[in-house]
């Protein structure tokens, strides 16, 4: 992690940066997530074109943490760019969508890809099965978590619609690199990057 020292009339106090990217199929639901994690919110959002970047602070009693958040855009048209955006990624989001059997074997496919260009302790990788809210539409089941004891993985379902364990997701993997928990939001931002579109 990036490691900045702020300094606080107690002394300096130590800050880490987290860069985040959410990888899958295009409609998982990745920049949904990243909107309701960043601004608690769910709405119809545009398709992601290139990527998008959110910007979440959170203050633990010993250090700051901030997440930088890389929603990657889904359609194939981008897919050769990814690797751009999941560079130097301290945790990857491998995102499917629990009604859409399609989108799971995409997110194995993914996993493939990471592994290829990633150490095992150089990233935390969770795999994440949203839109738990259509239940009745379930086409994944078990097969989610199953994977992902076999490969080591980090395993939660969530909803940003309903919003179910979405922030769990983000203190799940922040908890593994910082051993800390919990994690209390304090501040919010969502700057513009050069590279990147805000939704
Ligand atoms: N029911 C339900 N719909 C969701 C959920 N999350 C996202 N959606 C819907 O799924 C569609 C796609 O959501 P996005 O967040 O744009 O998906 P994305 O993965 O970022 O898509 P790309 O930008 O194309 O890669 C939208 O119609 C969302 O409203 C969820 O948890 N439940």
């Amino acid at each position: 992690w990036a490691q900045q020292g702020t300094v606080t009339p107690e002394g300096p106090r130590p800050s880490h940066t987290y860069k985040v990217v959410l990888l899958g199929s295009m409609s998982v639901g990745k920049s949904s997530l990243a909107y309701r994690y960043v601004k608690n919110d769910f709405r119809e959002l545009l398709p992601t074109v290139g990527c998008s970047f959110f910007t979440q602070i959170l203050e633990l009693d010993e250090a700051t943490v901030k997440f930088e958040i890389w929603d990657t855009a889904g359609q194939e048209k981008y897919q050769s760019v990814c690797h751009l955006y999941y560079r130097d990624a301290h945790a990857a989001l491998l995102v499917y969508d629990i009604a859409n059997k399609q989108t799971f074997s995409r997110a194995k496919l993914w996993l493939e890809e990471l592994e290829k260009k990633f150490l095992p302790d150089e990233i935390v990788i969770a795999l994440v099965g949203n839109k738990t809210d259509l239940a009745a539409e379930r086409e994944v089941t078990t097969e989610g978590e199953d994977f992902a004891r076999t490969k080591g993985l980090l395993f939660m379902e969530t909803s940003a619609k309903s919003n179910h364990q979405v922030n769990d997701v983000f203190m799940a993997v922040g908890e593994l690199w910082h051993g800390s928990s919990p994690f209390i939001v304090t501040e919010m931002l969502l700057p513009a990057s050069p590279a990147c579109t805000t939704p």
